[in-house]
């Protein structure tokens, strides 16, 4: 794994347990510095048995081990000094004193002010001021889902209860990728299980990356923005604490439109830039214009490990299977089977618009990217697909409505007619109406 950079230092080991296993070290951190640790195939125990200490952005109770699964990367972070002990072998470990934490830290403090301020002047009027509506920008591995989630959680501690917002439909830090979707935060989050699914606002555009469907994904940037704001109106708490966005790290051609775009609709008020000088002037000269918009740059950490395509494809089949068999194969999703009659399966986009023939003359029949078509399941195969079980009422509504859950085809049976699928709960689907998009999954065990 490429490691590197000034902040690199040797690994400071501070004695070894005198009689513990071989596998039990201790590592004493200084002041304002961190322990990096890539997690080996085996699980790894840590625990803080000294001072203070974070990771990103949750404090780490004193004393209580803690387990870490396989090939998790992270850091613990202290700002008064801390001695970690470390149980397991690990894939890397190392302490690095640079970081840029102070400058994180000082923009959670800026906009802790902005939430007081929103907060002092609280009035239903949606004219009054609003706590900051963060969104972290940057391109692949600059560490923005590190930022958001040290942004958050240091809120949370405060009190706040501010609103999480993925974009980033290539991983899904709520739940699984493929979707965009918001919750309020209430604690610091937990630095194994990250982000909490139960109050989520989800939204299943159905592909890994937006460029499948750019209309789509902007329709649905916008449904979540408003029903956001909506619920900002009548809820003065969240709307004090305001949001933090996180985005994709496609940041050239249409990634860049798409960036501007979701600034633009969730009304963004602070554009934090992280480790590209480049997309850090676009975005300042672009919105030079809004005084209300603050364009931030800030240092990339030298921490943050690149993962490539393949990694990538296996964190997004290991959050598919978190969302059904939980993070620690502690769930037991149920298999149901249906008949074909009685799901419908959708699909949104693609075919075209109007026959040639029932267009003026000379107009393209460009394929409508918003159509819903449904699918007939004895002649596509859905086999491993998985489909979003929606809340709408109607088949048109089906794009601007947000699903409850998901489910994974396991059968289909074309003879006897039948779908068996699993799904996290028990029971009748909510609705009958699912969407099928283009993520498949291959449960492998
Ligand atoms: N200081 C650090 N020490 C160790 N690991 C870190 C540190 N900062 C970030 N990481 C790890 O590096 C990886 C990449 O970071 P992160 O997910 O924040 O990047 P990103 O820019 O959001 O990536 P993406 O392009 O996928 O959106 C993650 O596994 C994260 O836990």
């Amino acid at each position: 794994m490429a490691y590197g950079g000034p902040s690199m230092n040797p690994p400071a080991l501070s004695g070894a347990v005198p009689g513990g296993s071989s596998n039990l070290k201790q590592v004493k951190l200084d002041r304002e510095s961190e322990l990096r640790i890539e997690v080996s195939d085996e699980p790894l125990r840590l625990r803080v048995v000294n001072g203070t200490a974070e990771i990103f952005g949750a404090e780490l109770p004193p004393e209580i081990w803690r387990t870490f699964p396989p090939r998790l990367k992270f850091a613990v972070f202290t700002w008064y000094g801390a001695t970690i002990e470390m149980d397991g072998v690990t894939e890397t470990d190392y302490t690095a004193d640079e970081t840029p934490m102070v400058s994180y830290v000082n923009v959670h403090a800026i906009l802790d002010a902005r939430r007081r301020f929103a907060k002092a002047s609280t009035s239903n009027d949606s004219e009054s001021p609003q706590g900051p509506r963060v969104i972290v920008v940057g391109p692949t591995d600059s560490g923005k889902s590190t930022l958001t989630k040290m942004l958050i959680s240091w809120a949370a501690k405060q009190g706040w209860k501010p609103t999480f917002v993925d974009l980033d439909v290539g991983q899904g830090s709520i739940t699984i990728p493929g979707s965009i979707a918001a919750t309020p935060i209430e604690m610091p989050l937990d630095p194994v299980e990250g982000f909490p699914l139960d109050m989520a606002l989800v939204y299943y555009y159905g592909h890994t990356t937006p460029a499948n469907n750019v209309e789509l994904y902007k329709t649905m940037v916008k449904e979540l923005a408003q029903v956001l704001e909506r619920q900002f109106l009548g809820n003065p708490e969240s709307r004090a604490a305001g949001m933090v966005i996180n985005t994709m790290g496609w940041i050239d051609g249409i990634g860049y439109e798409l960036l501007l775009h979701a600034i633009e609709t969730f009304n963004a008020s602070v554009v934090l830039v992280l480790g590209q000088e480049k997309l850090f002037s676009m975005l300042k000269d672009v919105l030079k214009s809004k005084s209300n918009v603050d364009v931030v740059k800030l240092h990339k950490s030298g921490g943050v490990v690149a993962r490539n395509r393949d990694y990538r494809k296996v964190a997004r089949s290991s959050r598919i299977q978190e969302y059904f068999y939980g993070l620690s194969k502690e769930l037991s999703p149920y298999a149901n089977t249906s008949s074909f009659s009685d799901v419908q399966v959708f699909r949104i986009g693609g075919g075209p618009q109007a026959p040639r023939s029932a267009l003026p003359i000379g107009s393209d029949p460009v394929s409508n990217p918003l159509r819903v078509t449904p699918v007939n399941i004895e002649e596509r195969d859905l086999l491993h697909s998985i489909l979003a079980v929606s809340y709408a009422e109607e088949p048109d509504q089906i794009v601007s409505s947000n699903v409850s859950g998901f489910v994974y085809v396991t059968e289909v049976d074309v003879l006897r007619k039948k779908i068996t699928y699993l799904a996290p709960s028990p029971g009748a689907l909510p609705s009958k109406i699912l969407v099928a998009g283009s993520l498949t999954w291959l449960e492998s065990h």
